[in-house]
């Protein structure tokens, strides 16, 4: 497999040079040598696997023709890089086999054609970077690679209507000077009309010409769309009368889409009977289910559903009739694994016990933290609450948290360097969006802490629980105002920093890791914090002491001087950019 790689590497670099080039014996890139062990120039290679990881060739006068789909059978490809060569060609389909990109960066060169429709298939992409180029044709439709956050696309020919992208995601775009119509969509307020502009089709305020009302119903009148808009309304009807099946065949009438209230008391007695008859089923944990509240039908006890797809059709009775794990006791309350449908469904219900706040206060709350929607955070599914107690039930995270992957039996080994920039990265950007959303309402985290950074299917970290609890440490920070519980998130952030650099547990033999940190690097034996397997892995010294230094800017004992998330979240971002493009590291 090896020799197959290195054979797709050496073809691609033969059509990039392409004879215009006087490929340096120094590059590398031939079939007698290694492109881990003798590291070829712009090659980076994971330090454990030795299977390659970057391709960054970027300034190197190359003038050939691009083949992108050879670099792509290198499997464990994540960063491939061109900018500002003179590279001439297209983009071939093959770039389906790109999976695991997150970053292609291909500006700065003179590739034409069309961006090809295997583009969308590139689902862990994170930054796309095709500007200054002689790309043309429409964009294929990309809305499903939901963590892109980069789309640099400026100075092509590219047409059609304006990507559809989730603009609250996105941090960088641009699509000026291009041949792109239609009318602007709704960008946030996060884009500027310098993202837009050189674009004479396009239309919308931003752009301040009014879009004419036939833009769209000219297109869609075209004998093609007929065809394709009837079969969208017959595919509809089916899944309406589908739903309508399913929904008439259960015994209780079912909920909308948003927010539904399911009020308890009417099935009260249901409930009672139904969990003494399943009670042999039901783990020794399920006495923590028994709501009094619930046992005496109180008026107002109710689940609220929430707007994610899994909490529809969810009832009372399914969660309280269903096997339950006790996963953990925290300082607030406990976590239940419980299991719906035979299994096929599995979440995660958090009971939080003294917590006080209104009922009413806690339903505002959950339905604003409902809006505030990012694809690096949990939403919760449904609540519930009663003046004893608030039930918050999530989609239960089959990987496990980061503080398990760092401190638990597989040992943070399993997590190398990039990795754990990219953890850092992810949930920096996570947090510094929530903080933006919410900072008006004055939610923060307010618990944020390693067991809190789930990683889900896809093995990408989420931040879960959040704006669960109200701001609990006042005391430590010496504001008790909502402004101090942001700040409070980025100690906590920072700290989550410190376990990653140091790969040790927050409080470990009665020794606090921030204090013990700062011990050390007060008697300069900074190098002497690092996880031992991270500079074994030959992680950048460099970039290891950056990033001490934005965790310690986090956790500054004083909270006014501590940064912003988005200070934060840009900090580590450029950090990871110069690890991205570092052709030269192990
Ligand atoms: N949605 C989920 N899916 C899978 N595991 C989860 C989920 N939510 C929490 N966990 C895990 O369950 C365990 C218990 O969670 P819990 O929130 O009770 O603990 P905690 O975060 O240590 O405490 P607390 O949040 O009360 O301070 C933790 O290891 C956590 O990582």
């Amino acid at each position: 497999e090896d020799e197959q790689v290195k054979a797709s590497l050496v073809a691609l670099m033969d059509r990039l040079a392409d004879g215009n080039v006087e490929r340096n014996r120094s590059w590398g890139w031939n079939m007698s040598s290694d492109p881990c062990k003798d590291k070829w120039i712009g090659i980076s290679c994971d330090s454990q696997s030795k299977s390659v990881r970057k391709v960054v060739l970027d300034e190197l006068n190359l003038t050939g023709v691009l083949d992108i789909g050879s670099a792509c059978r290198a499997s464990s490809l994540s960063v491939f890089s061109l900018i500002q060569n003179n590279v001439v060609g297209s983009i071939s389909e093959e770039m389906g086999n790109c999976k695991h990109l997150t970053h292609l960066y291909l500006g700065g060169n003179q590739i034409s054609g069309h961006l090809p429709e295997s583009l969308k298939q590139l689902s862990n992409l994170k930054r796309l970077d095709i500007s200054d180029n002689n790309l043309s044709g429409e964009v294929p439709d990309i809305s499903g690679i939901s963590g892109l956050i980069t789309f640099l696309a400026q100075n092509n020919q590219l047409s059609g209507e304006v990507p559809n992208l989730d603009f609250s995601n996105l941090q960088q775009f641009n699509i000026s000077n291009n041949n792109f119509s239609g009318p602007i969509p709704d960008v946030k307020g996060r884009f500027s009309a310098a993202s837009f502009s050189g674009n004479p089709g396009l239309c919308g305020e931003l752009v301040s010409r009014p879009c004419p009302p036939t833009t769209r119903k000219s297109k869609d009148s075209s004998p093609k769309h007929f065809f394709i808009y009837s079969g969208y309304a017959v595919l509809g009807l089916i899944v309406v009368l589908f739903v309508a099946f399913k929904l008439a065949s259960k015994t209780k009438p079912k909920q909308d889409i948003t927010a539904v209230e399911v009020n308890t008391s009417r099935r009260s007695n249901k409930t009672s009977s139904s969990s003494t008859s399943n009670k042999s089923k039901i783990t020794e944990n399920k006495s923590e289910y028994s709501l009094s509240s619930v046992e005496n039908g109180a008026a107002l006890s109710s689940l609220v559903l929430l707007t994610s797809p899994t909490a529809q059709g969810l009832r009372f009775e399914d969660l309280l009739r269903a096997p339950a794990e006790l996963l953990g006791r925290g300082k607030h309350g406990s976590l239940y694994k419980v299991k719906l449908d035979n299994g096929a469904t599995t979440l995660a219900v958090k009971r939080v016990r003294e917590w006080s706040i209104t009922s009413e206060e806690f339903k505002t709350r959950m339905e604003r933290l409902d809006q505030a929607r990012h694809p690096n955070v949990l939403p919760a599914v449904a609540f519930y609450s009663s003046k004893e107690e608030k039930l918050l039930v999530y989609e239960y995270q089959p990987n496990g948290s980061l503080f398990r992957l760092l401190h638990g039996p597989e040992t943070g080994q399993a997590l190398d360097w990039e990795s754990r920039l990219n953890v850092a990265a992810i949930v920096a950007e996570a947090l510094a969006f929530m903080h933006e959303e919410l900072g008006d309402d004055g939610i923060a985290h307010g618990n944020l802490k390693s067991t809190n950074i789930l990683f889900n299917q896809d093995m990408d970290p989420c931040i879960s629980e959040y704006g669960l609890m109200a701001f609990q440490h006042q005391s430590n920070n010496c504001s008790n105002d909502a402004h101090g519980s942001f700040k409070a998130d980025v100690s906590g952030f920072g700290v989550i920093l410190l376990e990653l650099l140091t790969g040790k547990q927050v409080q470990a033999n009665g020794i606090d890791l921030a204090q013990w940190v700062h011990s050390v690097v007060t008697e300069e034996w900074t190098v002497e914090v690092f996880d031992k397997a991270l500079i074994s892995q030959g992680a950048s010294e460099e970039r290891l002491l950056n990033l001490l230094q934005i965790a310690l800017k986090c956790i500054n004992p004083n909270p006014y001087e501590r940064p912003n998330m988005n200070q934060v979240a840009l900090l580590i971002n450029t950090l990871k950019d110069e690890e991205d493009r570092s052709g030269s590291d192990p």
